[in-house]
């Protein structure tokens, strides 16, 4: 592959990225990576293995159109005002994006490789330059039970989200530790104290949740101690966007659209750092056994990994502080409920700064390799 321009790559999902990119030796089959930056041009340039060169600036579209891919965790807003005048000036290269501005674009492509090769391969064929990576919950609940959309098992689905603080950014990962250090520091003495009345702790840690000075800078809100049942903005049907996700980007990646497959539930901001998690109730379309449906699961992909529904492997490996920084997605708490032989009950764990951001970019720019 000639020449890959990277914007945004100093970024947190950016970071991410470039260290599964080395992880890989994915530099190795690229003739040319080429840095872009908004703010830093001219200064060094990572070194990828061929020396450091000076960055480039990302909003000049000559040097821009010289890239054969470009790849971007810049974020919507540069998406939106480079992308179309980049396309306007004829520029027909790749166009590989973590933001969600051209998900929905009928162009683009949202790659999940493990779950929608085939969707990626058509659009290949097809002539398609944009591939886009999809929302981090849909992505990683994808991983989770694509086996179970693939074999034609799903006739709905509700997700009850646990999402960490990165799908906000770094600085409210920043604050949600800020906030912990604020309410640990109000009872510190206490604590100390084994004697301490539990109720007089929770009464300072409450009021310094409450207090003026309880950095919510970032989030509105306190999330340590606390959560926030609302994540993105809010639409006239009263779903938040990122509920509206769930429906909308889950039948794209899978090429249902014409059928879409009804998806919805609450999307909830809690105290975890890079990990979202979700309870899912899934109506399948057929009577399944719990042994059938945890071997099309298991067998789905290679990340995918099955937890039997045990309390002890429950609690050791469907948590966020296991699955953090691995790209691993954990599915377990498999049960019918009680609402009937069709009603099936699971949890999913994943790194949402990896399978739910860089990974299926860094998938992505490797098909394109291969083409
Ligand atoms: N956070 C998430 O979970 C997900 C994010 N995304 C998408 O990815 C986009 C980028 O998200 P994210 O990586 O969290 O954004 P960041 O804020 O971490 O980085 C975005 C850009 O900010 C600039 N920047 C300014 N100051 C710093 C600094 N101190 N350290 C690093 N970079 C800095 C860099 O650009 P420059 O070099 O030009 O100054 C960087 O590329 C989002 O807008 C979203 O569209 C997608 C999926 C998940
Ligand atoms: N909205 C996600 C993170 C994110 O960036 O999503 P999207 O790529 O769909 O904008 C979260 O807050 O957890």
């Amino acid at each position: 592959m000639k020449r890959v321009g990277f914007v945004g790559w100093r970024g947190m999902v950016g970071s991410v990225l470039m260290d599964r990119m080395r992880a890989e030796n994915d530099f190795t089959w690229i003739d040319e990576p080429v840095f872009f930056t908004t703010s830093q041009v001219g200064q060094p340039g990572p070194d990828v293995g061929r020396g450091s060169r000076p960055l480039e600036d990302a909003k000049a579209l000559d040097a821009l159109r010289e890239m054969d891919v470009i790849v971007t965790c810049q974020g919507g807003d540069y998406t939106k005002s480079v992308h179309p005048k980049l396309r306007a000036s004829g520029w027909d290269g790749y166009w590989i994006d973590a933001a969600s501005s051209l998900r929905m674009a009928p162009e683009s492509t949202i790659v999940l490789d493990p779950v929608n090769r085939g969707v990626i391969d058509a659009a290949l064929d097809a002539g398609r330059r944009d591939f886009i990576g999809g929302n981090c919950t849909v992505s990683l609940m994808l991983m989770a039970i694509g086996g179970l959309f693939r074999e034609g098992l799903v006739e709905w689905v509700t997700a009850m989200t646990y999402q960490a603080a990165s799908g906000a950014g770094a600085k409210n990962m920043r604050e949600l530790l800020s906030q912990m250090g604020v309410l640990h520091a109000a009872v510190e003495p206490l604590l100390k104290d084994p004697g301490s009345a539990i109720l007089e702790i929770d009464r300072r840690v409450t009021s310094a949740m409450r207090g003026s000075e309880f950095p919510t800078a970032n989030f509105g809100a306190p999330l340590a101690g606390s959560l926030i049942p609302w994540i993105d903005t809010q639409l006239d049907n009263g779903q938040s966007r990122e509920e509206w996700k769930g429906q909308a980007e889950t039948n794209k990646i899978l090429g249902l659209s014409e059928r879409p497959v009804p998806i919805d539930g609450t999307c909830v901001r809690i105290g975890a750092m890079r990990c979202h998690s979700q309870g899912l109730t899934i109506k399948l379309a057929r009577d399944v056994s719990i042994a059938e449906v945890e071997r099309i699961v298991a067998g789905a992909n290679d990340w995918v990994k099955l937890v039997p529904n045990d309390r002890d492997l429950s609690i050791r490996e469907l948590s966020p502080a296991v699955v953090t920084g691995t790209l691993g997605v954990p599915v377990g708490r498999l049960r019918k409920m009680n609402l009937g032989d069709r009603y099936l009950s699971a949890f999913t764990v994943g790194d949402q700064l990896l399978w739910g951001a860089a990974e299926p970019l860094r998938r992505m720019l490797a098909i394109l390799a291969e083409a």
